[in-house]
Order: C-alpha cells, then structure tokens, then sequence
C-alpha cells in the first residue's frame, strides 16, 4: 500500500495527498505532518519505514469539504485518491487514482465557493514589454483574454482578484508585486508556448483556429491561455465542456481604474478589506447569487460605450415599476451557472439537478412577466433569451425525486416512474414488510407457536425466532441460525430466498440508481451552452431590477450621458456615507471645458474627501448603467478615473507613505487626460511644509496646463487657492463650517471661493486631544500669526513659487555634471573633472 501511496504522491508533489482509506482520507509523511499543523487534526503513526514511525493523519471522508475550505483558503492545492477497484475482488492494495485536484482557483464545489464572487485563476506572460493575461472562472466557464502594456500588471490583478496566478518558471517574468492573495504556481516556460498554445486552444473549442473569437491576431495572451487551460484540465478529471468560448477584452472597453483607485474607492471591499459597507454592499440587494456576482463584476467594469450604457440605464428605468414582481419570482431562481459547471465537470449532486429544475420551472413566468411592450429594447432581448417551456425541467421533473438524498450513493435520488426495473426492486424492498407478515402469520398456523416472530438483524440477517420451550415443535425445514439463552433463532429455505432477494435488491437498486443519475448528466450534457445563456439573462435581469429597485428606495436619478465635455451634478450624494449619517447634505458639482480644475478647501472634517469621492462614485454609477444619488446629474463620456486619496503604507512592497503618495501621483501625471476624472486629496501632505506645498503647487500647474483632467484638489494649502486667478479654468470651492459658542459646526455644504480658516485646532480639541495640548497649540499658532504679521511672511506660497536664484558659477557646474557619463569616464578623466569642478566652486 505503501508502494501504490509513494507512486501517486510523486505525481503530486506540490499538493496534499488525500488518500483514500474506507472511510477516511489518509495522510502521510511530510503531508501529514503539514496537514495537521493547518487543518488542527491529530498526528499519528502507522507502521514503520527503515525502524521509523510513519507520521500519519486522517480526516473522515463525509467531513472533508470543510477541511478542503480551510486548506484551500491557506493557499494549499490537494490531491483527492479514490478507490477505484472493488476491494472484494482485488488481491493486493485497492486500485486507486487521483480523481481531481482541488486548487484554490479551480473550485466549483458550491461549499466551498463564495457564491457573491467570481473566484478566478489567471495566467500571465511577457514578452517585449506587453503583458499576457488569460482570466478563467471555472464555477462559470467564463474563460477571457487580454493584451495591454507591462506597467498595468496591477491594476489588472486588482480588477481580476485571482484566487491563484500560474506564471512561467522563467527570467522573463519578473517580480509581482508584493501583498497578493493569490497563491502563485510556476511551471516550466513551455507550457506558454504559443503556437502549441492555439493549436491546443483550437482543439478544445473545436474550430479550425481562433478567429471566431477574435483572437487570431494575439500572441502572448494566448499563450497564457494554452499554460491556464492545460493546467485546469490536468486538475480535473473531466473535460471541462462548459469552458465554450474565448473572450477578447479590449483596453479601451471598459471605464479606467488603477488599482489604488479600485481600492479607494471601496467597490466591493473597504480599504480594510471587509465587504460592508461598500458600493457593492449598499446596491446588492440581488435575488439570485449569479445576480450579486454580476453586479460585483459591473462594478468593476464600468463601461465606455454609450449605447450599451444607454440601454441598460433604459431597462432600469423600465423595470422601476414591475423590479419588484421580477424579484419575488427571482428569489427562487437558484445557481444555474455554477451547477450547470459542475453538470459539465460531472460533479453535479442530486440537489444541484432539483434546483436547476425548480429554477427552470419559474423562468416561464418570469418571461411572462417580462413581456408586453417592452420599451427597453435590452429588456426586449433577456425576454427572447428566457425560455417559453423548458423541456430540460420536464425531464428532471420525471428523472429525480422530489427531495432527493444529497448523494447519489444514499439513494433514493431518481424518482419512481422514471425506470420500471428501478421500481421493482424498490418494491421487493417496500413489501418486505407485508411479505413478513404474511410468512410469521403462516408460521404460526403451521407450527402452532403463537409467540413465533420472524425479524430482521444486520448482523444475521433474517430469522424466525421461536422460545426455548417451543423450540422443539419447529418443523423439519427449520435451520438453527443462532442460540440464545431464551430462544432459538431458525431460518427456512423460502425466508432465505427472500433474504437474498431483498438484500441483493438494495444493492443493486443502488446501482442502478448510480447508471441513471449518469446517463442523465450525459443527456444534460449538450444542453450547457443553452444553460449558459440562460443564466447569463437571469443574472443581467436580476441585477438591472435590483438597480431599479435601488433608485426607487434611495431616490437615484436617471443621469443624462452626453457627448460633451461636462460633469453636471445637482444635490449629488455620497451613496454609502448618506447611508451611515442622520442627514445628508447634498451638493452640486460642475466641471466642464471652463472650468476643469476645482480646488476643494475647508475644515478637518468639513467633507471634503466625501465630495470628491461623491463626484467619483456618480460618474462610475452612470458608467455602469445605474441611476445615480443626485437630483440631476450629466455625464460626459469618461476614459478613465484615478484617485490619489489617503495615506497608506505598502510595508510588503518597501515602500514608505510618502513614496506610496509620489507613485500615485506619477502615476495620475503620466497617464491622466482630457477625459479623465481625477482626485486628489491633500496631496504633499506627507512631507514637510514646503517641499508639500511646492509640489502640490507644481502638480496642480501641470494637471492644470498639460493633463486638462476633470480635476477635483483638495488642500489645506491655502497658498494654492491663487492658481484660481492666474488660470480661467480653475475654480475655488470649500466646504463650510462656523464657529458656535467656541464650538465648529460643520454644515457639509459647498460653496464658491476658498475656505477662509482651517479650524485644525478645534478638531484635534473635538477628536479628544488633552486640553493642555490644545491650549498650547492655540498659544502658538497665535505666535506663529503674530510673526508672519511682524515679517510679512513667511508666506509659503510666495517662498515656494519663487524660485531661488542660483549663481551661475553653480548653474554652470549643475550643467556640467549632468551632461557627464560617468561610465564613459576614464578614472583619470574623473579625477580632472573633480578638480575642475573643485576649482569653479571655490571661486564662488
Ligand atoms: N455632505 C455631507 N453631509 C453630511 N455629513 C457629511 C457630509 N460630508 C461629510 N460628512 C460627515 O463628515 C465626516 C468627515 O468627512 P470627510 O472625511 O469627507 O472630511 P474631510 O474634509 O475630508 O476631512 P479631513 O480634511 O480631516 O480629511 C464624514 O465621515 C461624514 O460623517
């Protein structure tokens, strides 16, 4: 057993090996040893190898799916070993064979899947500085690529949120990025080979090449999906049939975000990482888990295109008046796509097919409901994609029991009716009973001892038993099966006919059970792609009635998309910050050609980094076709948004706040345009008064004159509020606040011109500081002013702006040294260039 346990395992080095044992799964050597320190199970031995115990532990077979979630949520991968062989007839060890390996990207498993997100494994190549992505969810069968530019490898994986990465063992991938979730595989670099790659592509699709799917110009990405597609199949056992089409996403297609964005603005996870409250927490009120799981994605992808967008915003408002039908009827659709995966990976479970037949049952009247005139022409097209009849639910409804047992294994899944052999050797068990009876009553006439009884025992089987005392009226045919103190146990040849019939009978309905349930996946198996479709338009309906149930309840407005440069909100609110306080107040923003650039001013706490947030959140809802929190609101067509909010570190990554900061920043100057929406909250901040003050000033003068970016910059560098009178496009805004019995009072609400005071001291005194702090602080800060009086200055502005004059002896050793190339430099030669320089300062 040993042997046939080291011959799988080598197969398998980087996962658990569970080994199947009866009713346990086994674990050995290094594996158990790992295995019980993560799972907190017991290490024991078993028998010895070379004189020294093997470590072995062990979970029970019928509890392994919460031991998988937890190893698997560990980032560990497990190899699953069955018996195969029957273990009555083999001689030796049972036959057995790794059935599927369970990896934390390739689950379907619906206990162990979040059913409200998508869990993804995505695979990435490089080459000549463009990066190959191929994104598989194997719960869904959604297979995509993408090709896009080296530098966007983390925005990418912040959008994909891979639960596993599969990259090349190779020099040219380079060093991810530090702080991922994801649990990261290598394999050797061959396995991205493309050519073998869309040769292997085009096998699994079943297509001469791949340009039915847009595809045949790719190169790298492809690649990435033959590595991806080859390692889910090696995962499974099965083919995966449900994986039927390739995606091509274009940059381009969907509305820009960076990863700091996606966080900052906290989509679907907050910047701590928990799901509430979040965008997606507030707006999910989705019936179906394939709904909550759509909108999570639509979150994430806002889209550019102004039909499409224009489409959905119609649908929502068509449904704002029937959404609520559309969701009771909804609630008991169950997840048809993530079972239709598993009746594809042949891991279905009884329930999974009651469900699917239930929820096809109700798609009928959901299609009814949906009909009429619909004004939405996308409304239009879920109808047509809804099923009329479903003759897949008719056949389910004949083939499966109305509650079925949860394995096929326990019985009692395919319903009566469904096969008359079935049915027959059910009856023999059902009329054990009555046969019983009838045989004790003629026993008893027979021999005459009315105390006889025939039972039934698992360990004997059945039996007539008859008391000691009467033991010896029993008739020849009796057979003695068993003596007890009191009584005798016998059998008869027509009771042991009987047995066999009825045990044999069980077995073998079991059996036949067991053929049915797979000959039924085999006759759902040409259905999937139809399946697909239709859960595909019941996740999209249920998500645009859910959004039009979200506008009527919150009071969202349809917002206008236009074809002109402008970002228009009337009394626009913060969704999820209107959720959490007593009373909101709302405010108007306008951007446009004119007026690009609004400096935001006001107190600690007034609400500035809620409007800007605010003015991002509307334009990203209006992206995805949702109504939006404002009384009115027109949107120009948005390329892209970044944010530079809040502090953090990246202590993973090595980088420090302020670095964190600059990055970002870089990131918004290189990449930000006319059709950008940009945030930036208190920029500079994160380093000393001047060296903050001169680079927000320089950053603001280049979003300003260079980017043209939908910009709103929030500060508390009041210096920088005179950028609105050097430039028309500039604007001054603040939030206000007054002073009420030495107390402030923030009234949130936004008006012209900058903020005239800073009240930093009345906040830290609200935020608990010790009064002796405060009242120290307050002594200086009326020195501080008494100072700047005295001098007039230091005005921080005026020091920052003006550049300080460099004499030219030191101008001219500036240019001297950056023309240099120190490789090109002889030492000699860089000895002569020092005292040359040596010489020129010290004449200055
Ligand atoms: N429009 C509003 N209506 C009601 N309450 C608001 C509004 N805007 C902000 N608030 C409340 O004020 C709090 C502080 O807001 P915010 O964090 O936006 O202030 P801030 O000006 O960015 O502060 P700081 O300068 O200290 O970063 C919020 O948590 C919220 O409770």
């Amino acid at each position: 057993m040993m042997q046939q346990y080291l011959g799988l395992k080598a197969d398998h080095p980087d996962s658990l090996l569970f080994y199947r044992m009866g009713d346990f799964y086994e674990m050995f050597y290094d594996d158990a040893v790992r295995a019980a320190r993560l799972m907190d199970i017991t290490l024991t031995a078993r028998g010895q190898s070379g004189g020294q115990p093997i470590p072995m532990a062990g979970v029970p077979f019928h509890a392994v799916e919460q031991y998988l979630a937890r190893l698997v949520r560990l980032g560990e991968s497990v190899a699953i070993c069955e018996q195969i062989g029957d273990p009555a007839t083999s001689k030796g060890p049972v036959e057995r064979k790794v059935v599927r390996v369970v990896t934390p990207g390739t689950l379907t498993d619906a206990a162990l899947l979040d059913d409200k997100r998508e869990s993804r494994i995505v695979a990435l190549a490089w080459r000549k500085g463009r990066l190959g992505i191929a994104a598989l969810s194997l719960a869904s069968g959604d297979f995509r690529v993408l090709e896009t530019d080296a530098e966007r490898l983390t925005s990418e994986l912040e959008r994909l949120k891979p639960a596993e990465m599969l990259v090349a063992d190779d020099s040219a991938t380079p060093a991810l990025p530090g702080g991922l979730a994801a649990s990261l595989k290598r394999l050797p670099p061959w396995h991205f080979d493309e050519s073998s790659a869309r040769q292997r592509l085009a096998r699994h699709f079943a297509v001469q090449d791949l340009a039915g799917f847009g595809a045949e110009d790719l190169g790298v990405s492809l690649g990435a999906a033959g590595a991806l597609l080859e390692y889910v199949k090696n995962t499974q056992s099965g083919e995966l049939s449900h994986v039927g089409g390739l995606t091509v996403e274009h940059t381009g297609q969907y509305l820009d975000m960076d990863a700091a964005t996606r966080r900052n603005l906290e989509l679907t996870e907050t910047i701590r990482g928990e799901s509430s409250p979040t965008l997606a927490s507030l707006l999910d009120r989705c019936a179906t888990s394939m709904g909550s799981r759509l909108l999570r994605e639509w979150l994430h992808h806002p889209l550019r295109d102004p039909a499409a967008i224009r489409a959905r915003l119609d649908a929502v408002a068509a449904l704002q008046s029937s959404g609520s039908e559309l969701h009771a009827t909804l609630d008991g659709v169950a997840d048809i796509e993530r079972i239709t995966a598993r009746v594809a990976l042949r891991s279905a479970r009884p329930r999974d097919l009651a469900s699917l037949r239930e929820s096809l049952l109700r798609l009928p009247a959901l299609r009814a409901q949906l009909a009429g005139g619909q004004p939405a022409a996308l409304l239009a097209v879920l109808h047509d994609a809804l099923p009329a009849q479903s003759p897949i639910a008719e056949r389910l409804a004949l083939a499966i029991s109305a509650e079925p047992a949860a394995m096929v294994r326990d019985g009692g899944v395919i319903a009566g009716g469904f096969h008359p052999e079935l049915d027959e050797l059910r009856n023999i068990q059902h009329n054990c009973g009555e046969f019983l009876l009838a045989l004790e009553n003629r026993e008893r006439l027979r021999t005459g001892i009315t105390t006889l009884k025939v039972e039934f025992n698992k360990v004997h089987g059945f039996y007539i038993e008859v008391s000691r005392a009467q033991a010896d009226k029993v008739p020849d045919d009796y057979r003695r099966r068993q003596t007890l103190k009191n009584a005798e146990r016998y059998i008869t040849p027509e009771l042991k006919t009987f047995e066999d019939k009825a045990l044999s009978a069980n077995e073998r309905a079991l059996a036949l059970e067991k053929r049915l349930y797979e000959a039924l996946l085999d006759e759902l198996a040409p259905h999937i792609p139809e399946l697909q479709r239709i859960a595909r338009a019941v996740a999209t309906l249920d998500v645009l009635a859910n959004l039009a149930e979200r506008a009527t309840t919150l009071g969202y407005c349809k917002p206008v998309l236009t074809s002109s440069s402008v970002i228009d909100i009337q009394a626009g609110r913060h969704p999820v910050v209107e959720s959490q306080v007593e009373r909101f107040i709302p405010n108007d923003t306008r951007l446009a050609a004119d007026r690009k650039l609004l400096l935001v001013t006001g107190p600690n706490m007034g609400g500035k980094s809620t409007y800007m947030r605010q003015v991002a959140h509307i334009a990203l809802l209006a992206h995805i076709g949702s109504f939006v929190p404002a009384q009115q609101a027109s949107i120009g067509q948005l390329s892209r948004i970044f944010t530079r909010i809040g502090a953090s570190d990246d202590l993973a990554g090595g980088r420090s706040t302020f670095m964190v900061e600059m990055t970002e920043t870089a990131n918004i100057l290189h990449n930000s345009d006319a059709n950008s929406l940009v945030l930036m909250d208190e920029v500079g901040r994160g380093t000393s008064t001047f060296d903050g003050l001169a680079l927000a000033w320089a950053i603001a003068r280049q979003l300003i004159e260079k980017n043209r970016a939908y910009t709103l910059f929030a500060t508390h560098y009041f210096e920088l509020t005179r950028l609105a009178s050097d430039y028309p496009t500039v604007a001054n805004v603040h939030l206000s606040a007054v002073e009420h019995k030495d107390r402030i009072v923030f009234l949130h609400h936004v008006e012209d011109g900058p903020a005239s005071q800073s009240y930093g001291i009345e906040v830290a005194s609200l935020a608990g500081v010790p009064a002796r702090v405060v009242r120290e602080a307050r002594k200086k800060l009326a020195e501080l002013e008494n100072q700047a009086a005295r001098h007039d200055g230091p005005d921080l502005f005026s020091m920052a702006t003006a550049p300080a004059t460099v004499p030219e002896e030191v101008s001219a050793v500036l240019d001297a040294l950056s023309d240099l190339d120190p490789d090109a430099l002889s030492p000699r030669e860089a000895l002569a260039f020092l005292f040359r320089i040596k010489q020129k300062i010290g004449k200055f």
